[in-house]
């Protein structure tokens, strides 16, 4: 089999170790390796621009190496010794032996290339956000592209939308592979070849927004991020007894903000799948954070997913969330946008650790899969890769932008894992004086007064 890996969408940590695990899983199971580089953009654009500039389909074939060596059987040696370790690695695409990889985006990959890569931040290979492919003809451009490279199956690495892309690619290659028969852009025997797309989708998302799955690739290392972040943060606040608004990534969903809010101890979140219940909101964050501050807390954090909204869809934003707490609370207040510091970076251990797992079972799913299976999404659940239908995983991922923007909130939160309806209890439990229907506010701040010190809440 001939498998290729892109990468896709907003880059995270652990990607790289998903295409290291891929590539040598799929090496030791004899199949051939090939990268496309720049995701979906590489897809549509293939290698016809090296063509014009070379006059070459291919480059010329690399030095052969001693094909013996004890202990492998020379098949799996040809692919181990097929890449030079180096040339997707430096940026200017240098091929072995001066050959160039500019305008080469569908490139076989061996062993060397990716040996390392599992602690690299980032995507070697490159990712984008590809116009081009969503729209058929570009669709058509990408089916071209890998028929003509022969490539029977990939392994698609992104976000939500990126695995949308790979869904609508699946669902549509039957009548992609028909349509360049008609043009004769293909033989009769390339298409019977390829009547199938083999497709396997892994979730690389620092987000953690993918339904059926309990946790993205580099949503761990982006929340690690944000907790130090939370912690350098802490101390001056404290000393300057100040407000933080600190905003976060997440688009369409309050993973990060959330988690860091039980990890890190803030006092008040805006997530797009729980907006505050009060209208108006700034009352029920000025009445909160007036609560800890009542009791002898120095310091406010307030995090801000970046797609917060209010009950009625309005946009909360860090800047605004900021001049409420100064104008009405008083207090002397900072914004600091994280930013990209939360996407890139080498990723953590279990940043490394999954994506190997998920990488050597996307390879196993794609060796399994006939036409009649479905296309598989790699998730983890309970601490077990899983495989689920990825058709499912798209489609319940949609319900709950479907139902923020129906501003059904408990379905929106429901229809996350419940690890979130868990976490989001947790934090208003730890987080937040309790009230009702814990304890009425009275008997709250009562116990906490009799405690022999101040509670930092
Ligand atoms: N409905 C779609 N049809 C075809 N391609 C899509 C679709 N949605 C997304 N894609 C492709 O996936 C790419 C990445 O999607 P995007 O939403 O930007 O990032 P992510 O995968 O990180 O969520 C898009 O630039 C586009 O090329
Ligand atoms: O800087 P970019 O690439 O435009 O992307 C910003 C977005 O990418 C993310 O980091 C990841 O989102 P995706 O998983 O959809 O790519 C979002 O949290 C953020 O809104």
């Amino acid at each position: 089999m001939k498998i290729a890996i892109l990468t896709s969408g907003g880059d995270s940590a652990g990607m790289n170790a998903v295409v290291r695990s891929v590539v040598k899983a799929g090496i030791l199971k004899g199949c051939e390796m090939w990268v496309v580089r720049e995701g979906y953009e590489g897809l549509v654009r293939g290698n016809s621009e090296y063509l014009k500039a070379t006059g070459s389909e291919t480059p010329p074939a690399i030095k052969s190496e001693p094909d013996t060596v004890p202990g492998y059987p020379p098949s799996i040696l040809n692919s181990l010794r097929f890449g030079d370790g180096k040339r997707l690695r430096d940026g200017t695409g240098d091929y072995t032996g001066g050959r160039t990889l500019k305008g080469r985006y569908i490139v076989r990959v061996g062993w060397d290339d990716v040996r390392g890569w599992f602690s690299e931040g980032g995507t070697l290979i490159g990712t984008a956000r590809s116009a081009a492919f969503r729209t058929p003809e570009g669709r058509l451009s990408a089916a071209h592209n890998l028929i003509k490279e022969g490539i029977d199956a990939l392994v698609v690495c992104g976000g939500d939308g990126s695995l949308t892309g790979a869904d609508v690619f699946r669902a549509e290659w039957p009548q992609l592979v028909e349509q360049l028969r008609s043009q004769s852009q293909i033989t009769d025997a390339q298409a019977q070849a390829h009547a199938h797309l083999k497709i396997v989708g892994l979730v690389g998302s620092i987000d953690n927004d993918m339904a059926m799955t309990d946790m993205t690739i580099g949503a761990p290392t982006a929340l690690h991020r944000i907790c130090e972040a939370i912690d350098n943060i802490n101390s001056t606040a404290s000393s300057h007894s100040r407000a933080f608004v600190l905003e976060v990534m997440g688009r369409h969903c309050g993973w990060l903000a959330l988690l860091a809010g039980v990890a890190g101890g803030a006092d008040f979140i805006f997530i797009p799948e729980r907006p505050p219940k009060e209208m108006p909101w700034e009352d029920e964050m000025c009445a909160a954070i007036q609560d800890h501050r009542r009791i002898g807390k120095r310091k406010t954090i307030v995090i801000v997913a970046e797609g917060a909204i209010d009950s009625e869809l309005n946009p909360i934003k860090a800047e605004y969330v900021k001049e409420v707490l100064s104008e009405r609370l008083g207090l002397d207040t900072r914004v600091t946008t994280l930013g990209h510091t939360q996407r890139g970076g080498r990723p953590c251990a279990f940043d490394r650790i999954m994506p190997t797992l998920q990488g050597v079972d996307a390879v196993a799913a794609l060796l399994e899969s006939t036409p009649e299976t479905p296309s598989y999404m790699i998730g983890i659940r309970e601490n077990k890769i899983t495989r689920v239908p990825l058709m499912e995983a798209v489609e319940m991922t949609r319900a709950v932008a479907k139902a923020v923007a129906e501003k059904d909130f408990e379905k929106a939160v429901s229809l996350r894992d419940p690890e979130f309806l868990e976490s989001f209890e947790g934090f208003i439990s730890t987080a937040t004086l309790a009230k009702e229907p814990y304890l009425p506010k009275e008997q709250a701040s009562a116990l906490i007064y009799t405690s022999s010190c101040l509670v930092s809440v």
